[in-house]
């Protein structure tokens, strides 16, 4: 049982020669030329927890995921990655090209205790991604075909959590027993406790690229006095420092509007003006000046391309991140891709190891850059989530959450 939330968890269920649905989130990113899996992080998470307990446990496992979504590059089969978690169990893993069908049963009611099934890729059911209410989906041919093989239906995905879509949602109101996994429950635990009980001083750091949920993230998480302070990098940070009537140059200004980010300032500068002193913005820069990195005060950016947080912000970061007991971040500081650019987000992931905090990162390019500056295995709680995560933080919950609430059995 998780605590606070009251979910019950793979300690309440006997799974033991049971039939036992686990919905997973195996989405990867896939090359597109060559159809490959680039990296398999989602895979090995779940295997070495929940799939791997499942089978020393001798459960017949079903494994459902989803992969990208029909139209994108990354829409694919699942055959690959059964063959990549084969290498991670101790078991025997088949992969089946249908979901729901005659071929599909056949295959579940084949299992023997301990063995592994994956099914094809669930999102090549056009049914998969309605938005519905369990109940609804339940109704569904996945659910009705699939439901009365399960005697446990465990939902592992907390990465598509924000999602309450038929396999992730469906068989909670028709299984005996609905619980989440460990990956799940791991994540639950450290979230739930960052977002309702943080040690303080409690820091946010939000970055990256994708400036579209500033807004909404700043007024939650200040809103609800969730963190005492929000340290801004990356477009983020770009884009509040403009908002506040800073000239960062026309070459930068105009990335934000063809981002369409110019539309949120209204809401930035009112939530500058409510929260003073709370939402910290960088006081130097570092822009590309012929191939080199040229550190600048925020009062004299010229119109060259701003590719990172400055030095001395940097450093004042690092100085209110090592006094903090709870840092999140979420968002590089800047393009950490290229080395010169890399040194903002280092300082901060180097602050955060050093700092007595509880720290956690979320998001692909976030615990890319982490791994790629060495920071990785220093960090607490390194979430699966990137919009289920963003979308938790801003809201305290998701869809998938409440479901497990309210079916948990
Ligand atoms: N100042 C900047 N200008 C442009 N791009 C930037 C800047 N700072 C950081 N980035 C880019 O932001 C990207 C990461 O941001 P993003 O918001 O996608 O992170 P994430 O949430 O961890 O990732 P994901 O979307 O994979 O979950 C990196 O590729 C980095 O190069
Ligand atoms: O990678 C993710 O964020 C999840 O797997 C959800 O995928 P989606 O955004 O395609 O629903």
């Amino acid at each position: 049982m998780i605590e606070g939330l009251n979910i019950k968890t793979l300690d309440d269920v006997n799974v033991s020669n049971k039939t036992v649905g686990v919905r997973v989130d195996f989405n990867s990113p896939i090359d597109p030329a060559t159809k490959k899996i680039l990296d398999d992080t989602r895979i090995r998470a779940h295997a070495e927890t929940t799939l791997k307990e499942l089978v020393e446990k001798k459960a017949k496992v079903v494994v459902i995921s989803h992969q990208g979504r029909k139209g994108d590059p990354d829409f694919a089969s699942l055959s690959e990655h059964a063959s990549i978690l084969a290498k991670f169990l101790p078991a025997k893993v088949k992969f089946v090209d249908s979901i729901f069908d005659e071929k599909a049963i056949n295959e579940i009611k084949g299992l023997k205790p301990g063995e592994v099934l994956v099914l094809e890729n669930v999102r090549m059911w056009d049914g998969e991604t309605k938005s519905a209410s369990p109940e609804d989906h339940a109704k569904t041919p996945l659910v009705q075909s699939l439901a009365p093989l399960f005697d446990v239906y465990v939902v592992d995905a907390f990465s598509a959590a924000h999602r309450p879509h038929a396999s992730l949602v469906g068989f909670a109101p028709v299984v005996k027993h609905f619980v989440a996994g460990r990956v799940m429950e791991r994540e639950l635990r450290a979230l739930y406790k960052v977002r309702n009980n943080p040690e303080r001083p409690c820091i946010y750091v939000i970055g990256g690229a994708k400036a579209e949920d500033t807004a909404e993230i700043i007024s939650n998480v200040l809103g609800n006095n969730i963190a005492d302070k929000i340290l801004t990098g990356g477009l983020a940070a770009n884009l509040l420092l403009h908002a506040a009537g800073k000239n960062i140059g026309e070459l930068n200004v105009k990335i934000l509007e063809e981002k369409g980010f110019l539309e949120l300032e209204p809401e930035l500068q009112k939530l500058l003006k409510q929260y003073p002193g709370r939402i910290v913005l960088p006081i130097d820069l570092a822009v590309e000046s012929d191939g080199k990195r040229v550190d600048v005060p925020v009062d004299n950016v010229p119109n060259l391309p701003i590719k990172d947080i400055g030095v001395k912000t940097a450093q004042e970061y690092s100085k209110i991140i090592k006094e903090s007991r709870t840092v999140v971040m979420n968002g590089p500081m800047g393009i950490f891709e290229d080395e010169k650019f890399s040194l903002g987000t280092k300082l901060v992931f180097e602050a955060m190891a050093a700092s007595k905090a509880f720290t956690l990162i979320g998001g692909g390019h976030t615990i890319a850059s982490a791994s790629k500056l060495g920071y990785l295995d220093k960090i607490s709680h390194v979430s699966t989530g990137g919009g289920a995560l963003i979308e938790y933080l801003i809201k305290g919950t998701l869809p998938v959450i409440e479901v497990l609430k309210q079916y948990s059995k």
